[in-house]
Parts: structure tokens; C-alpha cells; sequence
């Protein structure tokens, strides 16, 4: 997948600018960013949910006219929603079957990567712990076959311990199926751990991109991504203040 020059926003009100991003197969890109830095306007955007103000996004090297979720759906384009959007009713096994499709993965092939959620099959997505929701969200994204996964902020919610240990799930997602991700999350370090590359929107512009092991070690650089476009230290929490349980970490604190 690849965007360049991409704008998003909301009808006429361009809320992020000059997007480039190019991902390779089983590639992880990690977006970071302090609170509406438009994040999740840009995967709303990459979706299709949302026109883009300006710019081009291509997937296998093919331009896709943008604006149309359908569209972006049918190109492989995939996103999983902070909300999860499960249907809680349903058990694990029918929110993964029900969306299930000709040329995706088979749902046998997608528990294959998740086996916790092969002991609860049966159970119903409500009743599921916070983790095993946000697993059964990517699976069922994962059982359309994406080219491109979409994952929006997966720790919403959960205690860090638990994403402690859902984070590398999304490294082995990529790796064993090839597919290319972007991860919009608050939890930078752990973001950083799985990523390859990472980029840092401020208020809507790209600060920071680089590739996520030296960003990692480099905490100074991502503090300063953070804080520099506004000036006013305090303003732009990196570990986004958005983090109601105060989970979120700062680049500078150790993973
Ligand atoms: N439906 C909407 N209509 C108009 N503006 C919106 C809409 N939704 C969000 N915005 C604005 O777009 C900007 C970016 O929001 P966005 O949700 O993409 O940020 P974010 O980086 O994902 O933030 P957070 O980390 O808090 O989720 C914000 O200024 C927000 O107020």
C-alpha cells in the first residue's frame, strides 16, 4: 500500500496533511501522536469511510479511487475499529464466520494464530475478557483475507499488561500472513517493539518518521516529534492524554 501527498479531513476541513506512506507485505507501520492529531481520521480515510482532501492511495501498485469503504474493502483494505464493533450476541466462532469470505482465510487458519480464542468458541463475544475481544476483532478482520490491516488504537480500554501481550500478536499476524499493517497507538514503546517503521503526526502534520528500532532508542527525537510543532511543552502529551487509566507510557520511560 502506498499514499502520497495524502490529505484527510472532514468534508472541506483538511485535518492531517502531506501523508506519504509506502508498505510492503507483512510490513508494520505505527502511528503515533498525541491526541487529535488525526490518527483516526487518516485510517477512516485509508478505509474509504471518509473522502480524502488531497493525494493518492494505491494498493499492489494500483490506484484506488478513494471515498468508497466498498471500494477500499474489495481492494483488501481492512480496519479494525477502537470500538471493536463485535457482535456481542454472537459467539467467537460466529463473529469470525459470519465474516468469512471466497478467497480470505479459512476460520480454522485464522484460530491457528489465536488459540485462546479457540478454547472460547462457543462463548458469546460479550462475554469475552477486554483482550480476548480485541483478538476476536483482528481475527475477524483477518478471516476476509487483507492486504492491508487497519488497527486502531487495540489497547483501548485494556489494562497494560494485557496489551503487553497482544502487541506481538499483531508482529506474528504480519509475519505469518503477509499482510501489511498500520497500528494507531497510544502505547508508544510497545507500539515501537512491533513496528518497522513509525511515524509521529502533531496537530495534523507528519514531525517524525523513521524506521522504529532507532525511534525507539531514541527517545529524545520522539520528545521532541511530540512537543516541537507546538512549542508549549505539556500541550502534546506523548503518552496521549487521551489515556483516561493513565496507561499510556512516554517515550522516554522503559518498555
Ligand atoms: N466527525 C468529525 N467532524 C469534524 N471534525 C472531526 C470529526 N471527528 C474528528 N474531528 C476532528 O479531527 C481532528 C482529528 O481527530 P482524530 O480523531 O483523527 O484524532 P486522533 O489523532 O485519532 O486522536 P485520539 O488519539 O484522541 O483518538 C480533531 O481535531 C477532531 O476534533
Amino acid at each position: 500500500m502506498a499514499c502520497e501527498e495524502l490529505c484527510v479531513g472532514y468534508q472541506r476541513t483538511t485535518v492531517a496533511r502531506g501523508i506519504g506512506i509506502t508498505l510492503g507485505r507483512n510490513e508494520i507501520l505505527a502511528v503515533l501522536g498525541p491526541n487529535g492529531a488525526g490518527k483516526t481520521t487518516l485510517l477512516l480515510t485509508l478505509a474509504g469511510f471518509l473522502a480524502p482532501t488531497g493525494g493518492s492511495i494505491s494498493v499492489d501498485g494500483r490506484d484506488v479511487r478513494a471515498g468508497s469503504a466498498r471500494r477500499m474493502n474489495r481492494a483488501g483494505v481492512v480496519l479494525v475499529p477502537d470500538s471493536r464493533a463485535l457482535f456481542t450476541n454472537l459467539s467467537t466462532l460466529q463473529n469470525i464466520a459470519i465474516a468469512a469470505r471466497k478467497g480470505g482465510a479459512t476460520v480454522s487458519g485464522v484460530l491457528d494464530l489465536f488459540p485462546q480464542l479457540r478454547t472460547r468458541a462457543k462463548v458469546r463475544a460479550g462475554m469475552l475478557s477486554g483482550g480476548e475481544q480485541q483478538m476476536l476483532a483482528v481475527a475477524r478482520a483477518l478471516v476476509q483475507g487483507p492486504r492491508l490491516l487497519l488497527i486502531d488504537e487495540m489497547s483501548m480500554g485494556l489494562a497494560p499488561i494485557v496489551v503487553e501481550q497482544l502487541m506481538p500478536l499483531v508482529r506474528t499476524v504480519a509475519d505469518e500472513t503477509g499482510t501489511a499493517i498500520v497500528l494507531v497507538e497510544q502505547h508508544v514503546h510497545l507500539a515501537l517493539d512491533v513496528a518497522d517503521t513509525a511515524m509521529v503526526l502533531v496537530h495534523g502534520d507528519v514531525s517524525l518518521t523513521g524506521k522504529a528500532a532507532e525511534l525507539r532508542d531514541d527517545p529524545g527525537a520522539l520528545e521532541a516529534a511530540y512537543l516541537g510543532t507546538t512549542g508549549t511543552p505539556g500541550s502534546s502529551d506523548p503518552a496521549g492524554s487521551s489515556d483516561p487509566a493513565g496507561t499510556a507510557r512516554r517515550p522516554e520511560d522503559p518498555a
